[in-house]
């Protein structure tokens, strides 16, 4: 697929998102209050945080779905706050990012197919039907599913495969970063597994950056590269699991060190040394 507008990249080394300063408040309610994150390229950036901490909410910053009150935001070496939503360069840079919502998020009266191919129809509209076809039907085999979940509708389909039904379509645009919220969720523990092992081996093949929002402790020690850690309005914490135990902040230790952190963390260390 060729860019009517030339893709921007950030400089060598530059992270691929990079969030100063963020304020957000919805009336007299702090949800983030001087947040600093950066996201590295080609890492998977699991982040944590008690339930209501802002973590949907910093995501949909990101993405631009909430407006914050103060800070900066870039994606792609791009400023996202205060931009035209028309101006290409903008544009540009959300074409290059997929994003699978909690719930999926799939429009109930589409097909799978007719909803991995949204993107498509949105920022290529003069692509014949023929090839939106056949580019969704690869992104449907990509995300694990069967050919034949092409022509069904999300009512038909389990929980597992709503979510990897709405991983075709966050990937339909052949995306360099993907943003998952929750995508184990409800999943039993088999297939929160199968899950992480496809996003695993996606990010892998593909190079891809993920930002995951994730309360799941087998995700984090399976396959995120580093952990962000939101409380007290902030980014408290990033680092791989490990630097983050060496912290003695209440919540992470709780989380990590509690009960089921430190199963996540024995069956990880029994995985490495087999
Ligand atoms: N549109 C909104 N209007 C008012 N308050 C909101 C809005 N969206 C989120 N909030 C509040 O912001 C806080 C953070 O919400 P958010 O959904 O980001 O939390 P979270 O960390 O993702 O939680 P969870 O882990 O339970 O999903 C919550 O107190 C929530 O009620």
């Amino acid at each position: 697929m060729t860019d009517a507008v030339t893709s921007p990249n950030p400089a060598p080394g530059e992270p691929i998102i990079s969030i100063r300063g963020l304020v957000n408040r919805f009336g007299e309610q702090v949800i983030h209050d001087q947040l600093d994150l950066d996201v590295k390229r080609g890492e998977i950036l699991g982040v944590v945080g008690g339930s209501g901490t802002g973590k949907s909410v910093l995501m949909r910053s990101i993405i631009g779905l909430q407006r914050p009150a103060a800070g900066s935001i870039n994606v792609l070496g791009e400023p996202m706050l205060d931009r035209d939503p028309n101006d290409p360069a903008l544009l540009a840079v959300q074409k290059r990012w997929g994003i699978l919502f909690q719930n999926g998020a799939l429009f109930s009266t589409l097909t799978v197919s007719e909803n991995v191919q949204v993107p498509l129809r949105e920022y290529y509209p003069d692509m014949s039907s023929r090839l939106r076809e056949e580019i969704a039907a690869y992104k449907i085999l990509m995300s694990g599913l069967s050919a034949d979940a092409g022509p069904k509708y999300p009512s038909e389909l389990s929980g597992g495969m709503r979510k990897r039904a709405g991983l075709a379509r966050a990937l339909a645009l052949d995306p360099d970063l993907l943003f998952l919220d929750e995508p184990t969720a409800g999943l039993d523990p088999i297939g929160a597994a199968a899950f992480d092992e496809q996003t695993r081996e996606l990010q892998r093949t593909l190079g891809l950056t993920l930002f995951l929002i994730t309360h799941d402790l087998d995700t984090l020690h399976a396959i995120c590269d580093r952990v962000a850690v939101l409380a007290d309005r902030r980014v408290i914490a990033v680092g791989t699991i490990d630097e983050l135990l060496t912290l003695d902040h209440p919540w992470i230790q709780e989380y990590f060190n509690g009960p089921r952190g430190r199963v996540a963390h024995g069956i990880t260390a029994l995985a490495d040394a087999r």
